[in-house]
């Protein structure tokens, strides 16, 4: 796969099969039928439609971030491949993930939840994922399983980055201390409660209050993120940094180990009160692993593990004791390798493959007499 973006032309790009759709793009399993007939080497092509501002706005947006993520690789991040536009479209390509994501590995176990080992296994790379983002002065924003791609190797990628933004990179090991108090101006009430919200699976993420802020500074006032996944400074609106994905790391490791996450309401309003006012429950013996989700829902992002010394903090505590960190890829074996042929990933796969900018003129414009059989993209 060529790494200069003008290499990539959408014409040449057949579509093995479509690997999900999400509020912002569409991600294909792609090859490029001149310099890779035989599909040897397929990736993922995320292609957004420059019809939506928006969207195009926050697809430049997330391939800045992956471009940024290529110059300072980390194996548990994605990297930009290659971008191409149109007159239609925007997009970009990225390593192929053929594991799936976390949230369908987790309804694939018996009690559809992961052992403790698993979830060691899981959160020591996502914390490496979120240490190496932080480090470069960007919140991720977005962390919930659906996001967490399992690579052919059984190792993990963060996907998504459009809801992440800049803020100042750490400076020192405190950086967090020096945070001013929440200024009392940006705290506004319960009000944007009401807001509608884009509709696309049950947990869809992007919650826009206000203009997404990606210029860089300290905090960030916008309000995004998915509901379950939402950190109470969020919600109150009084500014965010870093320590909302430690919230998030929280929610994760809680849904991970009891199949459900802890303040999950009948509506996004109780949803948001929970997470403001209900402390989390732990069924069963207290442990190392739920001391440290215990630590990681503080509702006071100050007081929450990971505000004053980041990562470093949270890789100390007990239930991650024996982990070698810095050669976790080598030392750890992933519990989960995909099969070569795994289930989602493979199913739907169409033998001679599809043009992109067919299938959305497909989309576009629908043949009510076509025969189903004929149709390549009639199981999508
Ligand atoms: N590199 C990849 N390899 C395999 N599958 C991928 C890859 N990138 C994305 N996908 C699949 O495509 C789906 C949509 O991608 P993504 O979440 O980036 O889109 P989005 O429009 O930004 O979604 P959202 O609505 O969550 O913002 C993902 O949930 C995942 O299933």
């Amino acid at each position: 796969m060529e790494t200069s973006a003008t290499k990539l032309h959408l014409d040449q790009i057949r579509a093995l099969k479509l690997l999900g759709k999400g509020a912002t793009g569409t991600v294909f399993l792609v090859h490029d039928s001149v310099s890779d007939s035989s599909a040897s080497s397929p990736f993922a092509l995320k292609l957004v439609d420059k019809a939506s501002a928006s969207s195009l706005r926050r697809a430049k947006w997330e391939t800045q971030i992956l471009r940024r993520l290529s110059d300072e690789p980390n194996p548990f991040l994605p990297r930009l491949l290659a971008t191409s536009e149109s007159s239609e479209f925007f997009a970009w390509a990225m390593p192929y993930c053929s594991g799936g994501d976390l949230n369908v590995l987790r309804h694939r176990q018996n009690d559809g939840v992961f052992s403790s080992s698993v979830i060691k296994f899981y959160l020591a790379e996502i914390l490496c994922a979120l240490d190496h983002l932080h480090s470069m002065g960007i919140a991720y924003r977005d962390l919930k399983p659906e996001n967490i791609l399992l690579q052919e190797s059984g190792h993990v990628t963060l996907t998504d980055f459009d809801l992440s933004c800049s803020l100042n990179k750490p400076t020192r090991p405190e950086f967090y201390l020096s945070d001013p108090e929440p200024d009392p101006k940006l705290k506004t009430s319960l009000r944007f409660f009401r807001q509608k919200k884009k509709t696309k699976s049950a947990r869809v993420n992007p919650i826009t209050r206000r203009r997404m802020s990606f210029s860089g500074g300290e905090r960030s006032n916008s309000f995004v993120g998915t509901d379950e996944y939402i950190s109470p400074e969020v919600i109150r609106g009084d500014g965010h940094d870093f320590a909302v994905d430690w919230w998030a790391l929280g929610v994760l490791t809680y849904e991970m180990m009891y199949g459900a996450t802890p303040f999950k309401g009948r509506s996004k309003k109780e949803t948001f009160r929970n997470v403001l006012m209900k402390e989390p429950e732990f069924p069963g013996k207290p442990s190392d692993l739920t001391d440290l989700i215990r630590r990681l829902l503080v509702k006071d992002p100050t007081r929450r593990l990971g505000f004053r010394r980041g990562a470093a903090e949270i890789k100390e505590h007990a239930f991650f004791r024996g982990v070698k960190w810095e050669i976790l890829t080598e030392v750890l074996r992933p519990p989960f390798i995909p099969l070569r042929d795994d289930g989602e990933s493979t199913e739907n796969v169409t033998a001679s493959g599809f043009g992109v900018k067919e299938y959305f003129e497909k989309l576009r414009t629908p043949l009510p007499h076509e025969c189903p059989e004929n149709n390549p993209f009639v199981d999508f």
